[in-house]
């Protein structure tokens, strides 16, 4: 099966649209169909021995989301602290959730011994059914880019708040707490790039041939 232009230009288009959305979440439902579709694409990411790690905990209960935001706030404050100066006040100012906002929050987790022990492709790198499960968290993001969903992946929380509030074994790690909806609309730059924070840095500084960059070995 090939892909014609229109449809690479649309893939292209949704990469390039989708953001990190914290705040403009609307309250309107997502519709049961939209987010069957958005959550088949995440199932069907690739993943390490085709293993499928993942899970995905729908939370749109009120004290469930309260019960997390009250841990960001405690995460936040802490992050705040390891920050000096302007760079503390700036982080302050910043909008870094929108889990109350959001009318859908969606954990994604990692279950690392779904398969057993041996995994085909992480017997070197153990590391690989995690990100896996990442993997999928980006299959999400741009599937509901889409269907002109925002996402926001809030980090700023320990793993503890969410197992507790979501029931969430020991056994199983938690990889991504995502806010989705719809929203007012989605910016053309990131916002901490507007924002000042950092700049996005150019493809090319990124991309390197046959070796790592002697100057910038240290
Ligand atoms: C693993 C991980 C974790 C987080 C994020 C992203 C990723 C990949 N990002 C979003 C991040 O700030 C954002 O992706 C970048 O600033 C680039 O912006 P766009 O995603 O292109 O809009 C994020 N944003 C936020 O407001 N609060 C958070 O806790 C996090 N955590």
């Amino acid at each position: 099966m090939n892909i014609s232009p229109e449809e690479r230009d649309a893939v292209y288009k949704t990469i390039f649209s989708r953001r990190d959305v914290r705040r403009e979440f609307k309250p309107n439902p997502i519709p049961h169909d939209v987010l069957d579709r958005v959550l088949l694409a995440a199932h069907h990411a690739p993943s390490v021995g085709f293993m499928q790690p993942w899970d995905f905990i729908l939370v749109s209960k009120r004290e469930s989301k309260t019960q997390i935001k009250q841990g960001f706030l405690q995460a936040h404050a802490e992050a705040a602290e390891l920050f000096e100066g302007e760079r503390k006040e700036q982080y302050k100012s910043f909008k870094l959730e929108g889990i109350e906002e959001a009318p859908l929050g969606i954990c994604v987790t990692c279950d690392r011994s779904r398969t057993g022990s041996i995994v085909l492709g992480r017997t070197a790198k153990p590391e690989m059914d995690l990100f896996s499960s990442v993997c999928a968290v980006q299959n999400l993001w741009l599937a509901a880019r889409a269907e002109n969903l925002g996402v926001g992946w809030v980090s700023i929380v320990h793993d503890k708040v969410i197992r507790d509030t979501l029931n969430i074994p020991e056994s199983i790690d938690i990889i991504a707490y995502l806010c989705v909806g719809y929203v007012e609309e989605f910016h053309d730059t990131p916002d901490l790039e507007r924002a000042g924070w950092l700049p996005r840095r150019d493809a090319s500084s990124a991309i390197h041939y046959e070796s790592w960059p002697e100057s910038s070995k240290e």
